[in-house]
């Protein structure tokens, strides 16, 4: 985590329904029963995050929990009724509409499940477009929009119209054209969700393949605990509007702050989420060839269990920071689903 976040929320807030001004007013901190004596619907309450750059911030929750509306709320694209939204330092919600244009324009990406391409246009054309709103010349977002192509695996298609392409391929154009203006940070919004569970699977991998490529700050909405596991640096988890925890996969995992949170966590499997530095004991008891610390349990299992003694654990650095055996490795791999 850098120090200062690239994007912060403070006591956010976004009540639906007449008088939510009133009401957080009356109520800083309304109860689930002021919301529902006033008749509105609080779909973000409270919410604070800090998200660094270069990291991949997922915000997961079933249906109805707030996560579209605090993103809108994150990018303005919605008003929120109360609080704080912090880009680079700069409060958005005082920043002017023209500002605000321009932030979106230059520095926000944004994709959508049901990102709209323009039918008419080729894929070329649809990935240029916001270049050539710009102002960009055509010549300039034509090599623009063919690097990005390229890089989104459609070199080739360049001149095929949407209807032409598959699923996937469409949801590609939407990511490439999201990504053409270079932004900063990039929202997107359950972007897999219509497509079927093997593209979707290949769709998650070449997204963190652009991602360890593109290094940008992202804000990922999925209502699945698998994507959200296998995509995300940090998740936050949401219920009824609220954030009740924000923490890596491997932490949600083996402190979950509530019963409603380990039941999202209880079928994925733990050794290909939890690492090695999460069951180590600290200190230099191992012995061998040390392990890394950030390794997934399911790659490194045999070895630890084929060793004699305890391994020896090792940092980024090098430097040794404790040790592993098979006792620990075994509770994993053979705890009940639900057991850390
Ligand atoms: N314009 C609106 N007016 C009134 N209530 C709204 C409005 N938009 C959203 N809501 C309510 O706010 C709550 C949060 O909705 P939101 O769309 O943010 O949830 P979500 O977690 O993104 O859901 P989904 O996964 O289904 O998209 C829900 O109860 C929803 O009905």
């Amino acid at each position: 985590m850098t120090l200062s976040p690239k994007l912060s929320c403070r006591n956010v807030w976004k009540i639906y329904g007449p008088n939510a001004q009133t009401l957080l007013q009356t109520y800083p901190d309304p109860s689930d029963q002021d919301i529902a004596d006033a008749g509105v619907v609080g779909a973000v309450r409270s919410a604070n995050l800090d998200i660094a750059e270069g990291e991949i911030f997922v915000i997961m929750g079933l249906s109805g929990s707030g996560k579209s509306t605090l993103v809108r709320c994150l990018s303005r694209l919605i008003e929120p009724t109360k609080g704080e939204v912090l880009f680079d330092g700069v409060d958005l919600l005082r920043a002017s509409e023209p500002e605000l244009i321009d932030i979106r324009r230059h520095k926000m990406g944004m994709v959508f499940q049901h990102f709209a391409l323009l039918p008419h246009l080729s894929v070329l054309q649809n990935v240029s477009f916001p270049l050539i709103i710009q102002g960009v010349s055509k010549a300039q977002a034509d090599i623009k929009a063919r690097e990005v192509v390229e890089l989104v695996g459609l070199k080739g298609r360049e001149d095929n119209f949407p209807r032409e392409l598959s699923g996937g391929q469409q949801q590609r154009v939407g990511i490439a054209r999201s990504l053409v203006s270079e932004p900063d940070l990039w929202f997107l919004d359950e972007p897999f969700s219509a497509l079927d569970p093997l593209i979707r699977r290949e769709m998650q991998d070449e997204f963190l393949r652009l991602q360890a490529r593109l290094h940008k700050t992202i804000v990922f909405i999925t209502h699945d605990f698998d994507e959200a596991v296998r995509l995300a640096d940090r998740i936050a988890i949401m219920k009824d509007g609220k954030i009740i925890q924000v923490a890596t996969p491997e932490e949600l995992l083996m402190n979950p702050v509530s019963e409603y949170v380990a039941e999202f966590t209880r079928h994925i499997p733990r050794s290909k989420v939890l690492t090695v530095g999460g069951l180590m004991t600290p200190g230099t008891n191992g012995a061998g060839e040390p392990i890394a610390q950030s390794a997934k349990i399911s790659d490194v299992a045999e070895q630890i269990i084929a060793a004699e003694g305890p391994i020896s654990v090792a940092n980024e650095s090098g430097q040794i920071v404790g040790s592993i055996d098979r006792v620990a490795v075994a509770q994993v791999l053979f705890a009940r689903q639900g057991g850390a």
